[in-house]
């Protein structure tokens, strides 16, 4: 496909997106607007008019309603893993494809978990703050190795997993608890349920995508339910603990301390004002959401969406997307243009559609569906059938008139 493909795309990246990630897109002559942080949302709704891309991280909320707003959007890029800030159904039924990073910051998130679970251990936190505040207070009173303790991890996905492996170089035994059935690594193994789990574990951490099922995953009964003095890391997401109970079992000593990453609710931009039931606590780490802040995940993130996007927009690939159906054909070299039709997955449609292709010259064709959507590319020759002789904006204009009248159609583009 040619640069014109790109000619006029419009990219509005949010919640400082990485520069590889800018400068991939601005030098393949996408047009793009930059914003370190999340943009409120009235302003949002009004730059989403005219944004064929939008990149953001784990704060900016795509609703519903916004994106229903946005008429030239195409993609959405989560330049992170989570991607339950984006209304994926609404996205699916507007034929919006959404592209994450699987797991390019999970390493980064495993480190900073076995350093709290040290932290947490030896009470690290609290000597730190003593000491800034010029209090010598040298005690060993609770304070523990690792080596020998058991972690417990609640969701074993890409970053429990990481976390399993390096826990076990540090000695600890690790056991696991997952809605499905995986496979353990090392000496890892699963338990029979949550409440096993928790009453086993020294430490437990989780790393559980933000789902219904998930939300106050911890609350008052789970947090009863670990030992006396045990830890309590979430750098998962900020709804998966009730952090009211998580404060009061932390101030009685039932808990000997945790680590919390996430927030229920995180504010839009750096600097104070920062409120939360957990300030103060005793042995009690806070971070702001900076599990997958480092150089290296957010470059490869950076690089990684960025090609995903790039892809979809010049090609129409959507390998690696979330939500749509995932299709992608191979160039032959040959003089083509590409069309490819999102529609509601009902009988039918590809019927109506070779119909209205049956006098030009079809290449290649694919199409898959995903739930009540469904994708379809095809490669039409521009030197055989109807095309002969004409521009590829003609062919182009009479097949989006022709395709605009098939009644399931949810949106399409021609690349040429
Ligand atoms: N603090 C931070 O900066 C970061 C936070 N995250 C969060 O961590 C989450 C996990 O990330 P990954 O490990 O990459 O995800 P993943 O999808 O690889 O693994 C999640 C695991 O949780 C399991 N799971 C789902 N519901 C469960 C439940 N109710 N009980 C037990 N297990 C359940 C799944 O079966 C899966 O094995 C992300 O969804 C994201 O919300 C991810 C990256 C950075
Ligand atoms: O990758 C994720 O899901 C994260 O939570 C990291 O989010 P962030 O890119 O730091 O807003």
């Amino acid at each position: 496909m040619s640069p014109a493909t790109i000619k006029g795309i419009r990219a509005l990246l949010l919640e400082n997106v990485n520069a590889a990630a800018v400068e991939s897109f601005r030098a393949a002559g996408i047009d793009v607007e930059h914003h370190t942080k999340a943009l409120p949302e009235a302003e949002l709704r009004e730059k989403l008019q005219t944004a064929h891309i939008v990149g953001i991280r784990s704060k900016t909320q795509l609703t519903a309603s916004l994106i229903a707003d946005a008429p030239n959007l195409i993609a959405i890029g989560c330049f992170c893993i989570g991607t339950n800030q984006v209304d994926l159904e609404a996205a699916s039924a507007a034929g919006i494809a959404v592209f994450n990073s699987p797991f390019s910051n999970s390493r980064s998130v495993a480190e900073l978990v076995i350093a709290e679970i040290i932290t947490l251990s030896r009470q690290l936190g609290d000597r730190n703050r003593e000491m800034h505040q010029g209090v010598w207070n040298k005690v060993s009173a609770q304070c523990y190795e690792i080596r020998g303790k058991t972690l417990g991890i609640v969701g074993y996905g890409h970053i429990g997993t990481q976390l399993s492996v390096l826990a076990e170089a540090m000695g600890m035994h690790v056991i696991f608890y997952d809605v499905l059935q995986l496979m353990p690594l090392g000496a890892a193994r699963p338990t029979a349920s949550l409440n096993d789990l928790l009453s086993r574990a020294d430490v437990v951490t989780l790393h559980v995508p933000e789902t219904p099922e998930t939300r106050s995953l911890i609350g008052k009964d789970q947090l009863e339910k670990m030992r006396p003095g045990a830890f309590l890391i979430n750098a998962s997401r900020g709804t998966v603990v009730d952090i009211d109970a998580l404060a009061v079992a932390l101030r009685s000593g039932a808990l000997g301390g945790a680590a919390v990453d996430v927030y229920p609710k995180e504010p839009r931009s750096n600097g104070p004002g920062f409120e939360s039931a957990l300030r103060d606590c005793p042995n009690t780490i806070l971070t702001p959401h900076i599990g997958g802040s480092t150089e290296e995940a957010q470059s490869a993130i950076g690089i990684e969406v960025s090609s995903a996007l790039l892809r979809f927009i010049s090609r129409g690939s959507s390998l690696g997307a979330v939500n749509v159906p995932e299709v992608d054909l191979r160039a032959n070299g040959k003089r083509i243009i590409r069309v490819l039709h999102m529609h509601n997955n009902v009988p039918g449609v590809l019927g109506r559609i070779n119909e209205i292709l049956s006098s030009f010259n079809v290449e290649k064709q694919i199409c898959e569906s995903r739930g009540a959507l469904a994708y379809l590319m095809l490669d039409l020759s521009l030197d055989a059938g109807e095309a002969q002789g004409k521009t590829d904006d003609e062919v182009a204009g009479s097949l989006r008139q022709e395709l605009a009248k098939v009644p399931e159609t949810i949106k399409t583009r021609i690349l040429s």
